[in-house]
């Protein structure tokens, strides 16, 4: 999947090449305290080449269940420094290889982030071996754009909500043709640029290929973000558990907080229940035909889901309505499938206007390409490319 490609010079305060798509721009290096270290066996995503290289970290940005982040640039000779990057830090595993990066290593696209180095070193604090996977940087997470917003109680704008959700889509599109499940969708793996609107899905700790009739461990993915058949214990599902994921961060972009806060895992299904209605049994059968928790037959609302989705997400409009009433169903099978979201109507203002307006900026900014399609993702797409892209008239606008 991933192209073999140049390895990337970049001078340290030049501009980086016009081909360095991917590669993030150098910048001056940042006169902060660093902690400096010789990695021998920095080996290139995209070259495969290995260097012995010289890297700087900065400062910590993001901290794991099972590591940190930070951001750092790296040089093999003290001149062309690289960077920035976010490099993540996590225990090396011995006994089989990190899916995590096995999944980076292959992945290629605008809307996953992208993984340019990995090496392992062994961290002078407690002599352990970490493994090292220096990604592109991007400035925030979309819990952190959703925030901002909320901190001066508001919610994110309809255009923004529908640029991001619409990327997290396209990447999802890639990933699911693969069989790969990233199993933890939230708004912290989600890294946004504010100011060009390009989103990126990270941390692919979690993620698995998943085989058909092999099963998987239902543990997984953060509590408000699990589909239905998760929280039933089920170890049969699919790619699908990552739109439901989808229809959470759409919800939560909408109104700035997690749709379904569920105070404890069970509780999670009776959160989903206020919204969608009880689940039917069949579906509980299927997912878990052992699942002996609480049913939550008994309808904890009146009047009709549909009144219940308007009064939640009014804002989006009818169509958004009507996408979030087909992205969170309890049946994973009926549940839409990534190009049906792309082509959905809630995306229409995308294809037709080519810009949208920044938090804090005056001025409209175009939007990031969204209809770049290679041939693979074009294959997937199908008769659906059609609808997914803007007509020519729209185009021309
Ligand atoms: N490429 C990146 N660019 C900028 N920030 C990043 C990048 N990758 C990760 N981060 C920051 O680091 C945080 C933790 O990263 P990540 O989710 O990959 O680690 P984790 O240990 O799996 O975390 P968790 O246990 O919360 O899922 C992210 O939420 C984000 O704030």
């Amino acid at each position: 999947m991933a192209e073999e490609r140049e390895v990337l010079e970049v001078p340290l305060n030049g501009n980086p090449r016009a081909d360095t798509q991917g590669e993030t721009a150098p910048g001056a290096i940042p006169s902060e305290k660093s902690y400096e270290f010789v990695a021998d066996d920095v080996t290139s995503n995209r070259t495969n080449s290995v260097k012995r290289m010289l890297i700087k970290e900065y400062r910590k940005i993001g901290r794991g269940a099972f590591g940190t982040v930070v951001q750092a640039y790296i040089t093999p000779n003290k001149e062309n420094w690289y960077g920035p990057f976010a490099i993540k830090k996590v225990p090396a595993q011995t006994e089989y290889k990190s899916r995590e990066l096995e999944i980076l290593r292959v992945t290629d696209h605008p809307n996953i982030v992208k993984l340019e180095y990995f090496f392992t070193h062994v961290s002078p604090s407690d002599n352990k071996v970490y493994q090292h996977l220096a990604m592109e940087c991007l400035p925030a997470t979309l819990q952190i754009e959703i925030s901002r917003y909320a901190h001066n109680k508001m919610e994110l704008p309809l255009k923004h909500v529908k640029l991001y959700s619409y990327q997290i889509a396209r990447g999802m599109l890639y990933l699911h043709a693969f069989g790969i499940c990233h199993r933890d969708v939230k708004p912290s793996n989600i890294l946004v640029d504010p100011s060009s609107g390009v989103l990126k899905i990270c941390d692919f700790g979690s993620a698995k290929k998943l085989e058909p009739d092999q099963p998987s461990i239902s543990y997984i993915c953060s509590r408000f973000y699990r589909a239905p058949e998760l929280i039933l214990g089920s170890t049969q599902y699919t790619t699908q558990v990552d739109i439901w994921g989808l229809g959470c961060v759409i919800g939560e972009m909408l109104v700035s907080k997690a749709i379904f806060q569920g105070q404890e895992p069970l509780l999670q299904l009776r959160e989903i229940a206020k919204l969608l209605g009880p689940p039917d049994k069949k579906f509980i059968f299927f997912s878990n035909p052992s699942y002996d928790g609480p049913l939550y037959s008994k309808p904890l609302f009146t009047g009709t889901p549909q009144s219940r989705f308007e009064k939640y997400f009014g804002k989006s409009g009818p169509d958004g309505i009507d996408l979030l009433m087909k992205v969170l169903v309890y049946e994973p099978q009926t549940r839409l499938s990534p190009r049906r979201i792309l082509a959905h109507p809630f995306f229409d203002d995308l294809r037709r206007e080519k810009y949208f307006f920044p938090r804090d900026h005056a001025q409209p900014v175009n939007l990031p390409d969204l209809f770049n399609f290679n041939e693979f993702e074009l294959q997937i797409l199908g008769d659906f490319a059609e609808r997914v892209k803007p007509s020519q008239e729209e185009h021309s606008q």
